[in-house]
């Protein structure tokens, strides 16, 4: 966002056109919200307090009720233009009394420094009797790159400038937003960051037949259960042949899983040569001895694309990079928070970062899972997914994360992962609420389906 300002800027585009827009743009939003009740502005130092001087005005012009409470203000530029053309009551923040609709002007993306003690109590005091609060850009007190937590009060709904920050979609601020609106301000911001939508699937080919439409190896280790569920959320999730290789294939529902036996590595590396098969997902209930340590070992060997999930994570531990950057065959790891930390470690700056460092370094597609998921190529692109709901955190769910994206690597989808997450979220959606893992994987079928 920074970079595309600049560039604006060097167009011949000045500050106070762009303020102008953005409170246009704010002004809508808290007028489509006020219906007719009186309006708090919060105005700071900087260009998100001209910002908010511009809406205010613009509602004032409306015919709201509105009265701005100023905290500093600059003598010269676009702000101070801006607080000069509002004519309209105004107080000091610590003396402004509540009203009904809040529009949060203080800080955007200057933030630096938690806040002063008595601005964070006025906010709060302030946010906190508001029926309906809405921030500019940001809720003020949330730091913009690492989405940290600077003393911020949380806000009903955020009018994002241009384009979203790292603040808007990673974890703890993400939450703080309430719901984010992205206005645009006509800045063009390309990045190679952006959120995920809906995926377009294919169906089967009109000639194909289960080995060519995405076969794929699920194997089992000490806890079966795991694998069974990524194996029937492979099987739901569009793939045409489910292979579960187990130590032991007791034959359980569902039927159209074909199970074959493996007593060991020599066994899977035989499966494994097997070129049908367009991805193996490998960790799901692995366990972590030495015959799982064996199993993963046959499969890292293999020629096949691998999703390396749960066990097969942490037994891949602080040797992942050098293990995934040799291999030939493409590589997914599915890492929760933990298993990332235990992978590449906790520093590196936000999520984003680490994430795309982590998939660079280890030259693999890397689903570093949560509430604000993120999946980074090897080339630098990262996704991020903000559409999980968080009855997703119970246990196996990232069992069946792992089997829908494989299924969805062996049908050949160029954003597999993405499609992946999307899939598994929205499964969980239509499942609705309370839900265990098993219940998710028939609806993942639902899910495909709205994407034809
Ligand atoms: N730069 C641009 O071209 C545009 C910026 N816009 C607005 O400008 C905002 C960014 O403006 P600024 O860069 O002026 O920054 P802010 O308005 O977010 O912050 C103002 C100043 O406060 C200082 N500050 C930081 N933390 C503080 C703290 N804890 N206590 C007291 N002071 C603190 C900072 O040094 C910063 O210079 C965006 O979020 C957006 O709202 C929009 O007008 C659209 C165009
Ligand atoms: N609060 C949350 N909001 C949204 N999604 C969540 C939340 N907590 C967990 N998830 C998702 O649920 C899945 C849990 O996976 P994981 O931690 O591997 O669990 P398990 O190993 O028990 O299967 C992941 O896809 C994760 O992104
Ligand atoms: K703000």
């Amino acid at each position: 966002m920074r970079t595309a300002e600049q560039r604006c800027f060097d167009a011949g585009i000045d500050q106070a056109t762009l303020m102008e827009r953005a409170g246009t743009a704010v002004a809508r939003e808290a007028m489509r919200f006020a219906l007719g009740r009186p309006v708090l502005v919060l105005a700071g130092p900087g260009n998100n307090g001209g910002d908010a001087y511009a809406a205010a005005r613009l509602l004032h012009s409306w015919g709201c009720d509105v009265t701005v409470a100023a905290l500093g203000s600059k003598k010269s530029g676009a702000a101070a233009d801006m607080r000069r053309r509002w004519t309209g009551p105004t107080v000091a923040l610590a003396d402004a009394a509540p009203r009904a609709v809040l529009v949060d002007g203080l800080f955007g993306t200057g933030m630096s420094r938690p806040l002063e003690t008595d601005v964070r109590e006025a906010l709060h005091r302030l946010v906190g009797a508001a029926d309906f609060s809405l921030a500019i850009d940001l809720p003020s007190g949330l730091a913009t790159d690492s989405g940290e937590d600077l003393g911020l009060a949380p806000v009903s709904a955020t009018c994002a400038l241009g384009a979203l920050k790292p603040a808007h979609v990673l974890m703890p601020g993400a939450a703080c937003c309430g719901h984010v609106r992205l206005v645009d301000i006509d800045i063009a911001c390309p990045d190679s960051t952006r959120t995920i939508a809906r995926p377009r699937l294919t169906p089967p080919a009109r000639d194909a037949h289960k080995y060519r439409r995405g076969m794929v190896a699920v194997v089992a280790g000490a806890m079966p259960g795991a694998a069974h569920l990524a194996a029937r959320a492979t099987l739901h999730a569009g793939a045409g042949y489910v292979l579960l290789a187990s130590g032991d294939p007791q034959h359980r529902s569902p039927d159209a899983l074909v199970r074959r036996k493996i007593a060991d590595a020599d066994d899977l590396a035989e499966l494994l040569a097997d070129a049908r098969i367009g991805a193996a997902v490998i960790g799901p209930g692995l366990g972590s001895g030495n015959h799982a340590r064996a199993l993963l070992d046959a499969a890292l060997a293999s020629d096949r694309p691998l999703i390396i999930d749960g066990d097969a994570l942490t037994l891949l531990g602080e040797d992942a990079v050098r293990r995934l950057s040799t291999r030939d065959a493409r590589s997914w790891l599915t890492p929760h928070e933990g298993e990332f930390v235990r992978l590449f470690g906790d520093g590196g700056g936000n999520k984003i970062d680490r994430t795309r460092q982590a998939a660079q370094r280890a030259g693999a597609t890397i689903v570093h899972k949560g509430p604000d998921t993120v999946i980074a190529d090897p080339d630098g692109n990262v996704h991020i997914a903000d559409t999980g709901t968080s009855w997703l955190s119970t246990a196996g769910t990232g069992d069946v994360l792992a089997g829908i994206c494989g299924a969805r690597m062996a049908c050949g989808d160029e954003s597999a992962a993405d499609a992946a997450i999307w899939l598994h979220a929205r499964a969980a959606r239509l499942t609705g609420a309370a839900f265990m893992a098993d219940d998710i994987v028939a609806p993942i079928a639902s899910a495909v389906a709205e994407c034809l």
